[in-house]
């Protein structure tokens, strides 16, 4: 689990590398197969690596503020301008990824209409420049829970980049989009599948 600090002691911190990252949100009337509430649409992204992670990238705070650090990574990768102010910031923390040490990794939040989330989708295949380069596509989080683990337990069980799979779990708490108790659920069915695909020959 990665250490919460404050952002004021992170921007205090020597020597470590500052990653910014952001959930871009908000609520949908849309219903899957006609009849599924999808209630909120909930943006990521499917890395050049194959991980997903969150829309952001590394800042340089000694040359700018980490909100206009991001702003500038999301709209190369999402190819629209989105304002993030400081007001959208949600934690900030020591990583303990092998893969990144000395990094901090600072977690944004921000609420959209349905319209802005289309308009940045289609940007982010017709306009961004990294499309198809770091950033293979933005995908949406299914926060609905299907016969045999579909919907959110499957999601989970795929791999994530650094803390992004934390930030997803406490981001959908913090916004209640869904509560503890189905956060639990479809954590326990992800392990329970992660189980039964270690054990696949295949
Ligand atoms: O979504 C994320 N949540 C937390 N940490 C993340 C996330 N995505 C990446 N990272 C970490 C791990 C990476 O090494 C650094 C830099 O991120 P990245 O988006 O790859 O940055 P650049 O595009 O290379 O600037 O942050």
């Amino acid at each position: 689990m990665a250490e919460r600090i404050t952002r004021e002691d992170a921007l205090t911190r020597e020597g470590f590398r500052h990653a910014c990252h952001i959930m871009l949100y908000g609520d949908s009337s849309a219903k899957l197969f006609g009849k599924i509430p999808i209630k909120h649409i909930v943006l990521m992204q499917m890395r050049f690596d194959g991980l997903l992670g969150f829309p952001g990238g590394l800042v340089s705070p000694s040359k700018e503020t980490l909100e206009a650090g991001l702003s500038r990574e999301l709209h190369e990768e999402v190819g629209v301008a989105v304002p993030v102010g400081v007001d959208d910031h949600i934690s900030s923390c020591l990583s303990q990824s092998p893969s990144s040490p000395r990094l901090i990794t600072h977690f944004y939040i921000k609420k959209m209409t349905e319209p802005e989330l289309k308009e940045i989708e289609r940007a982010a295949v017709t306009t961004a420049t990294d499309h198809g380069l770091e950033v293979m596509g933005m995908v949406r989080v299914p926060l609905y829970f299907l016969k045999n683990g579909g919907g959110l337990p499957y999601f989970l069980s795929h791999s994530f980049i650094c803390n992004s799979r934390a930030q997803l779990l406490s981001a959908l708490l913090h916004c209640r989009l869904l509560s503890q108790g189905e956060l639990e659920k479809a954590v326990r069915q992800a392990e329970q599948m992660r189980r039964t695909h270690s054990d696949d020959p295949h």
